[in-house]
């Protein structure tokens, strides 16, 4: 056996989203927020579950930063929940609600865990999507508000922001295919507020910078490997085609201040109706100081000129294994994302603002909860980003999505993708599993026995 040595100052971290694992919907002064009110609508969540108690993160906070000590993370990211801040999207400020993140933050500073914090993880307030929500122009100066208000309270003891998680999937999940809060079906909103997110984002770092703080801003995408299934001229435009929807749709506005051609005119009108104004691209590429990439499958693709999408058609190898969710493993995908990153975007700091894997987990006869499949998936990933660190990408650090069991969107509490086993029907009883176990040992040793 031999060990692949991280660099020195290497931060091995986990995170989490507010709505995911807080509860606590209503406490405090908290406003309604749109997941809350997507979740309490019948036939949107799986067996009607809500984020209304989650993992009780809310009151157990100090219980499971002690958690993460025992792992021995380095950092630990996690979403502060905009309504809780500002229950109306603007205007009166919750301090409830600051004292809450204050106190987690004062656990994790005394623990020597740095607090990574995501400005939004998709818990809109429901009284801002009563005026549009982000399809209305106007959200990006109540997200610019929302974040000043963050900056000024924490900007001294919060390592990194993250403006954004996920553009893509707030745009195209919640306002094109509908299966995520708010469960808007209309491809032209999505591309609006896909517009109106990148923004917000650009606005929020501009605002970052005028207050002379000194940590650091980024944006988390979530990012693919596309693949051809063979070399035949139309399969590898079609993998191109899913390269530029997923990342291209973000990655060139930040970092090349415009939208990808190659996709542009195969939205043709939608993209001609869009409300892009003369300063907008120069905003969004505001420069940043890091990207945060979400990277969980790749995409492998046929050309199919029957598919109404993209005239594109997934293709699912028998031979690979998948997730729980179905998600094919494929952990050369996170190498070839990072060296093209590399090569083609950017060659500031890259973070793994999340990776990891569902699997159907049961506490052993034991009490332990026996996670090889999860240690195999993270392992596999792991020895990708220390390919792409040793061929010149300047990765910084790795979260494993996630730090406890949680609130998978419209999956409800039916996918575990934690280290952390939580025990619905045991008052939420937290077990670290044989991953959290075997993620202490890397981070230790700050290394990788292969
Ligand atoms: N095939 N395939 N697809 C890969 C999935 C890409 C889109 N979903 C995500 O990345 C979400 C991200 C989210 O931040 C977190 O809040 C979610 O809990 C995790 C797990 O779902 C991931």
């Amino acid at each position: 056996m031999s060990r692949l040595y991280f660099p020195k100052d290497f931060i091995w971290g986990s995170a989490t989203a507010a709505y995911q694992i807080e509860g606590a919907y209503q406490e405090d002064g908290k406003g309604e927020s749109i997941w809350d009110r997507f979740s309490h609508t019948p036939g949107k969540v799986a067996n009607g579950d809500t984020g209304d108690v989650a993992c009780d993160h809310y009151h157990r906070y100090k219980e499971d930063v002690e958690l993460m000590k025992e792992i021995g993370l380095d950092s630990y990211r996690f979403s502060i929940s905009w309504p809780r801040i500002l229950p109306k999207g603007k205007g009166e400020i919750n301090q409830q609600g600051l004292d809450f993140y204050r106190g987690l933050i004062n656990e994790l500073l005394k623990a020597g865990i740095k607090p990574v914090v995501t400005l939004y993880h998709w818990d809109l307030p429901q009284a801002l999507q009563e005026e549009g929500g982000w399809a209305n122009r106007e959200i990006v100066k109540h997200f610019v508000n929302y974040a000043e208000i963050l900056f000024n309270e924490f900007g001294d003891v919060v390592s990194q922001w993250i403006t954004h998680n996920e553009p893509f999937v707030v745009a195209f999940n919640g306002h094109g295919s509908g299966d995520h809060a708010p469960g808007i079906k209309d491809q032209q909103v999505a591309l609006q507020v896909a517009h109106n997110l990148l923004l917000s984002h650009g606005l929020a770092v501009k605002k970052f910078r005028e207050l002379k703080l000194d940590n650091e801003i980024g944006i988390t995408l979530n990012l693919i490997s596309s693949y051809p299934i063979s070399d035949n001229v139309e399969d590898n435009k079609a993998a191109k085609r899913m390269e530029d929807y997923i990342n291209g749709w973000f990655l060139e506005p930040l970092f090349k201040g415009r939208y990808p051609e190659r996709i542009v005119e195969f939205y043709g009108e939608k993209f001609n109706n869009l409300d892009i104004r003369e300063d907008d691209m120069g905003l969004i590429k505001e420069e940043i100081d890091f990207l945060g990439i979400n990277y969980y499958s790749r995409s492998l693709v046929r050309y199919n000129k029957d598919s109404k999408f993209l005239g594109i058609e997934g293709v699912k190898p028998q031979d690979s294994q998948y997730t729980a969710m179905d998600w094919e493993i494929y952990p050369k995908g996170l190498y070839d994302l990072l060296i093209k990153l590399n090569q083609e975007y950017t060659q500031k700091p890259l973070y793994i603002t999340e990776n990891g894997a569902a699997f159907d987990d049961k506490i052993s006869e034991g009490g332990g909860v026996h996670d090889q499949d999860r240690i195999d998936y993270l392992k596999a990933h792991f020895q990708s980003a220390y390919k792409a660190i040793q061929e010149g990408v300047a990765l910084k650090g790795y979260y494993v999505w996630s730090l406890m069991d949680n609130f998978e969107w419209a999956y409800g509490y039916s996918k575990r993708f934690g280290i952390t086993y939580i025990d619905y029907e045991n008052n939420q009883r937290r077990i670290l599993k044989d991953s959290a176990y075997w993620y202490k040992n890397i981070i230790v040793n700050n290394s990788l026995e292969v």
